[in-house]
This record gives C-alpha cells, sequence and structure tokens, in this order.
C-alpha cells in the first residue's frame, strides 16, 4: 500500500489529525514513523494511546526528525506555530511541509516558513478516521513528482483523493468534501429529532437514521445511475416520499444548499486574507 515510507510528524493533534492517524495505522502505516505533537499531555497521551505513535511537546523536536510535516492546526495560529518551528529547527530544514488548514494559501505558508520550498496544500474530512476520507489536493508548479506521489499515497490511505489544478479549487473541495459531513450530520440529525418527536426512544430513532443513510449512500457508491434516479425510484407517484420532496422544494432546498456551499468558499477567501 505505501511504497515510500517516511517520517511524518503531524504539528497539532485535533480532529482532523486524529482522523488522518487513526485511518493510516489502520492500513497499515508504521506507527513507529509517525509523531505527533501538540501542546496539552492529555492530547499527547490520547494518540500515543490509541495509536501507539511517537509524541512531542515541542514542535521542533518532533519536527526535526522528519522528512514530512503536517501542519495540523488551526488556520489562525499557522503564522506562530510556523515561524517559531523554523526559528527553532534552525530553517524549513527542505521537508516536505503538508497544509491541511483551510484557507491558508501556499504562498502564506511559504512566507510563514521561511520560504521553504516544498509545500503541498491538501483538505481531507473527518471520515478519513474510518477509511471514508475525501481529500483534494493542490501543489503549485515546480512540485517534484515524488512530493506528489507521496502527498497522494498518504492521503489515499485514508479515502479518495482528488487534485485541484488551480489553488482556488482547494475551496470548492472544502464547500464539497471538507465541511460537507457537517452538512449531511445537521440533515441527520433533524430526521433523528423528528422520529423522537413522533415517539421514538432515542436510540431506535438513531438507528431509522444512520441505517438508512448508510444504505443511501451505499447505493450511490455501488449504482451507476444517476442520484437523481435513485431519488424517483423511492417516489410513488401520489405517494408519501413526493409529498415531503414536495415540501423541501417549497422550502427552496436546493438554493439553499447552493447557498450554503458559496458561504464556505466565501469564508476560505476570507480566511486566506485574515491569516
Ligand atoms: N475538522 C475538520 O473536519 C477539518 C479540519 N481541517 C483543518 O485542520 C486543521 C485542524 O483542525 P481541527 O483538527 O478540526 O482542530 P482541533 O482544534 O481539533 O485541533 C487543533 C490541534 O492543534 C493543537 N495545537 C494548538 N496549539 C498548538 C501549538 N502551538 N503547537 C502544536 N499544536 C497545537 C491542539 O492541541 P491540544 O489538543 O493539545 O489543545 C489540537 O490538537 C485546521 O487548520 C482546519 O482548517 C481541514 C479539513 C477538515
Ligand atoms: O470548518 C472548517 O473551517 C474546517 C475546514 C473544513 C472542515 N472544517
Amino acid at each position: 500500500m505505501f511504497d515510500q515510507q517516511e517520517k511524518v510528524t503531524f504539528i497539532g493533534g485535533g480532529n482532523m489529525a486524529r482522523s488522518i492517524i487513526g485511518g493510516l495505522i489502520k492500513r497499515g502505516y508504521p506507527a513507529h514513523l509517525i509523531t505527533v505533537t501538540a501542546p496539552t499531555d492529555r492530547t499527547r497521551q490520547r494518540m500515543a494511546d490509541d495509536f501507539g505513535v511517537n509524541t512531542a511537546e515541542d514542535n521542533a523536536k518532533g519536527a526535526k526528525e522528519a522528512d514530512v510535516v503536517v501542519l495540523a492546526v488551526k488556520p489562525q495560529l499557522l503564522d506562530i506555530v510556523c515561524e517559531r518551528l523554523v526559528a527553532d529547527m534552525g530553517g524549513h530544514g527542505d521537508k516536505l511541509y503538508l497544509s491541511i488548514a483551510a484557507g491558508v494559501t501556499v504562498d502564506t505558508l511559504q512566507a510563514y516558513l521561511s520560504g521553504a520550498p516544498r509545500i503541498v496544500r491538501t483538505m481531507p474530512n473527518t471520515p478519513s478516521l474510518l477509511g471514508l476520507g475525501m481529500t483534494g489536493l493542490y501543489a503549485p508548479t515546480g512540485t517534484k513528482q515524488d512530493d506528489k506521489l507521496f502527498s497522494q499515497s498518504l492521503m489515499a490511505a485514508v479515502g479518495k483523493v482528488v487534485w485541484v489544478e488551480e489553488e482556488a479549487g482547494i475551496n470548492h473541495v472544502i464547500a464539497a468534501a471538507g465541511s460537507a459531513p457537517a452538512y449531511f450530520f445537521l440533515f441527520m440529525e433533524a430526521i433523528q429529532t423528528e422520529a423522537e418527536n413522533m415517539g421514538f426512544d432515542t436510540e431506535t430513532a438513531r438507528l431509522l437514521v444512520q441505517q438508512t443513510a448508510q444504505g443511501a449512500a451505499q447505493m450511490v457508491t455501488e449504482s451507476d445511475l444517476p442520484i437523481s434516479t435513485l431519488r424517483s425510484q423511492v417516489t410513488s407517484k401520489g405517494g408519501t416520499t413526493a409529498e415531503a420532496l414536495r415540501t423541501f422544494e417549497e422550502g427552496e432546498l436546493s438554493t439553499l444548499v447552493a447557498k450554503a456551499m458559496r458561504a464556505a468558499v466565501a469564508r476560505a477567501e476570507e480566511m486566506a486574507k485574515q491569516f
């Protein structure tokens, strides 16, 4: 599965780093080649206990020996974290830096990392934990093929990958995949809540929604039919689904979804100016 096995250090051990590391370990990436840095003891302890990876409190100490550094802190912390990292390591060390941060451009990252020439941006999502992630990748012109291949193999180990040719495409991946698990969760929460209002206990309401969501997603995955055809197969003429869908249309669900996705892109663009 992994042609290249590099020493990888994650700076930050939060939700997204955890999802990627969990997925990598599940696919057999050697735990001893992975290091996680984080300021709190609890995060480091959980990473060590759950995945058997190395941990360090000091970012530079954790990253110094690494071939690849994954930047997995919040976007607003990247400037201080990167600047401190290169200062403490005595330079960028010509490592491959893989950023998972939303809204921080390659140019900005390069400025934070004292001109580091090897930077790849990725936009993963949390289902990576189960090996069901969806990641977009962007590499600036001139990126070596080896760096592209390693970045791709790392993210492909935790799900599917797509490359975008323009950096702006990363913001479109955020809208359609990076943020999107939350859209589905919101929809599922709403169904569960109403099922409970109808009288089901919480456990049964959750079972109804989780099994249905999983079944629907699996049908989309396994079928060559357009999603709209799968929808119409559920929708009997004059039946119950038609009434439910009519209600969604009245509420302009598709317009709302498009608006939400545009809002995610707009926020990513705003962040690119902010950070
Ligand atoms: N969550 C998601 O679905 C997705 C997130 N992303 C991107 O991933 C990045 C991380 O997001 P997410 O995982 O959700 O955030 P979290 O808040 O869950 O995790 C942030 C991590 O950064 C650590 N941290 C804080 N300060 C430092 C520091 N000075 N040095 C090293 N580590 C530090 C925290 O440590 P501690 O635990 O010790 O406090 C924590 O482990 C963001 O840039 C986001 O844009 C991208 C795609 C999807
Ligand atoms: O909400 C965010 O900004 C991050 C990026 C995509 C998912 N979570």
